[in-house]
C-alpha cells in the first residue's frame, strides 16, 4: 500500500495519538446484514427498548419499498408509528423532520430508504436527543453508519456531525432487488476513497492537516474490498449486496474514526457536488464521485486506469455519456470543483485551467475529443 505514510513520517494521529482524546468512534450496537432481516425491526426495538413512539424518515419510493411495512411491523409489536415523507437533504426539510420528532415526542426515528432519508433521519434525531436506526433499502452511498450527514443547499455541500445509528438493519433481499444502478454506484462511492485518501494524505503532508492512518486505512481496505471483488458485483445477487454493504458499512466506520468525512471525501466528491450544481440532470451520487475519481487519480499521477476497470467489471459508469451528463457540465464542474469546499486542501490546489481540465477528461475517456 503506497498512500500511507511510514511511522516516522506520519503526522501525528490528532484523535489515536492524543492521551485526552474522550472518545475514538460511535459505533453501532447491533448490524445485522442478510435476506428477510427487515422481520428483526420488532426485535431489535425491544431490545434496545426504544419501541414506543418510533418517527419513520422515508422517501416515496422507498415508502412501499419496506417503509409501510415496517409501520406494520411496529405497530403490531405495540408501537406508536408516524411517517415522514423526506425530500431535499437541505436544512430546511432538517427542521421540519425535527419538528415533526418534537411534536410527536419520538423516542426512536428510523432511516429508511435512500442516502437522503438515512441523513435527514440521522441529523433530526440527533436534534431531538433520541437514538435512530438505519435501515437502508439500496447499497448506493457509504452514508449508511457513518456519524455525519451531508447537507446541501443553493449550491453548497457540508458533512455536518450528526450521530451515528445505534441499529444498522440491511435487509439484502429488499437491497438486491433495488434497481442495480444503484448498487453500482455505492461501489463506485466506495472505490472513490482511494482518491479521497491521497487528497488526505496530501493536505497534511502539505498543510499539516490531522490525519488517522486507521481511518485512511479502514477508508481504502473498503475500496479494495470492492475492487478485488468486481467480478462478482452483479445484479439480483444476494451476495452482491452483502458484499457492497459490508464495504459500505467499513467505509462509513472510518468517517467514524476520523470525525469527519475527510476519508471517504476528497476532490472527486467536490467534483460531484459540483455536477449537483451544474447538471441540467445530475447522476446518482456514487457515480459522479466514482467517475471523479477517475480523473483525479490522473491528476494524482496514480493508476486511473484500475479504477476505470473495476467500474466497467461492476457495470457503473465511467463517461460523460453513460451518466447522461453533457461534456461542457463536466468541464465546468472540473473548474468549479475547487470552490465547493475551498478549506479541504486536495489535488485540485487553486483550481484548474479549462484546456487542463479538458485535456484531463479526454485523456481519462471521461469525454470524447
Ligand atoms: N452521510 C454520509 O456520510 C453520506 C451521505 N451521502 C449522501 O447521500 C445522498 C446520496 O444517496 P443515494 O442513495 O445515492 O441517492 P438518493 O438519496 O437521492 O436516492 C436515490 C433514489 O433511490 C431510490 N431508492 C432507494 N432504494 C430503493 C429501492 N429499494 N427501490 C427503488 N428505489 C429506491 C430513492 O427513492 P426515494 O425517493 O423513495 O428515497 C431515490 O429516488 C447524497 O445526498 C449524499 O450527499 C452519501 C455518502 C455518504
Ligand atoms: O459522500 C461522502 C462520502 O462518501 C461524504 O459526504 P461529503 O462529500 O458531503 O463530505
Ligand atoms: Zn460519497
Amino acid at each position: 500500500m503506497t498512500m500511507i505514510h511510514n511511522e516516522e513520517q506520519t503526522i501525528a494521529d490528532w484523535r489515536e495519538d492524543d492521551a485526552a482524546a474522550m472518545k475514538w468512534m460511535e459505533f453501532p450496537r447491533e448490524v445485522l446484514i442478510g435476506k428477510n432481516m427487515l422481520v428483526k425491526v420488532p426485535d431489535v426495538l425491544n431490545k434496545l427498548k426504544i419501541s414506543k413512539k418510533v418517527l419513520l424518515v422515508t422517501g416515496k419510493n422507498t415508502l412501499d419499498v419496506a417503509g409501510n411495512r415496517i409501520k406494520e411491523l411496529v405497530e403490531e409489536n405495540g408501537g406508536d408509528c408516524e411517517i415522514c415523507i423526506s425530500e431535499k437533504a437541505s436544512p430546511e426539510e432538517v427542521i421540519k423532520i425535527t419538528e415533526a420528532g418534537s411534536a410527536f415526542e419520538a423516542d426512536c426515528f428510523l432511516g429508511v430508504g435512500s442516502g437522503r432519508s438515512i441523513d435527514l433521519a440521522k441529523l433530526s434525531s440527533k436534534n431531538c436527543s433520541v437514538p435512530f436506526i438505519s435501515i437502508p433499502t439500496a447499497a448506493s452511498h457509504d452514508g449508511i453508519v457513518s456519524a455525519r450527514a451531508s447537507i446541501h443547499s443553493e449550491g453548497k455541500s457540508e458533512s455536518v456531525e450528526a450521530q451515528a445509528p445505534i441499529a444498522v438493519i440491511a435487509d439484502t433481499e429488499i437491497i438486491s432487488k433495488a434497481p442495480f444502478r444503484l448498487l453500482a454506484a455505492g461501489c463506485g462511492d466506495v472505490i472513490s476513497n482511494y482518491t479521497s485518501v491521497l487528497d488526505w494524505e496530501l493536505a497534511s503532508r502539505h498543510q499539516n492537516e490531522p490525519f488517522s492512518r486507521s481511518a485512511a486505512m479502514m477508508a481504502y481496505m473498503s475500496a479494495d474490498m470492492i475492487t478485488n471483488s468486481a467480478n462478482l458485483i452483479r445484479p439480483g445477487l444476494d451476495s452482491s449486496a452483502r458484499i457492497a454493504v459490508k464495504a459500505l458499512v467499513l467505509s462509513g466506520a472510518a468517517m467514524s474514526v476520523a470525525g469527519s468525512s475527510r476519508p471517504a471525501s476528497g476532490s472527486e466528491h467536490m467534483f460531484s457536488h459540483a455536477l449537483d450544481r451544474i447538471a441540467k440532470k445530475p447522476a446518482l451520487h456514487g457515480e459522479q464521485c466514482a467517475v471523479g475519481s477517475i480523473m483525479m487519480m490522473y491528476l494524482h499521477g496514480g493508476d486511473w486506469e484500475k479504477i476505470r476497470n473495476a467500474l466497467i467489471q461492476i457495470g457503473a459508469p465511467t463517461s460523460a455519456v453513460e451518466m447522461g451528463i453533457a461534456d461542457d457540465e463536466i468541464i465546468e464542474a472540473l473548474l468549479q470543483a475547487h470552490t465547493i469546499r475551498p478549506e479541504r486542501y486536495t489535488i485540485l490546489g487553486g483550481g484548474l485551467t479549462p484546456s487542463a481540465a479538458e485535456k484531463m477528461a479526454v485523456v481519462t475517456k471521461v469525454i470524447t475529443d
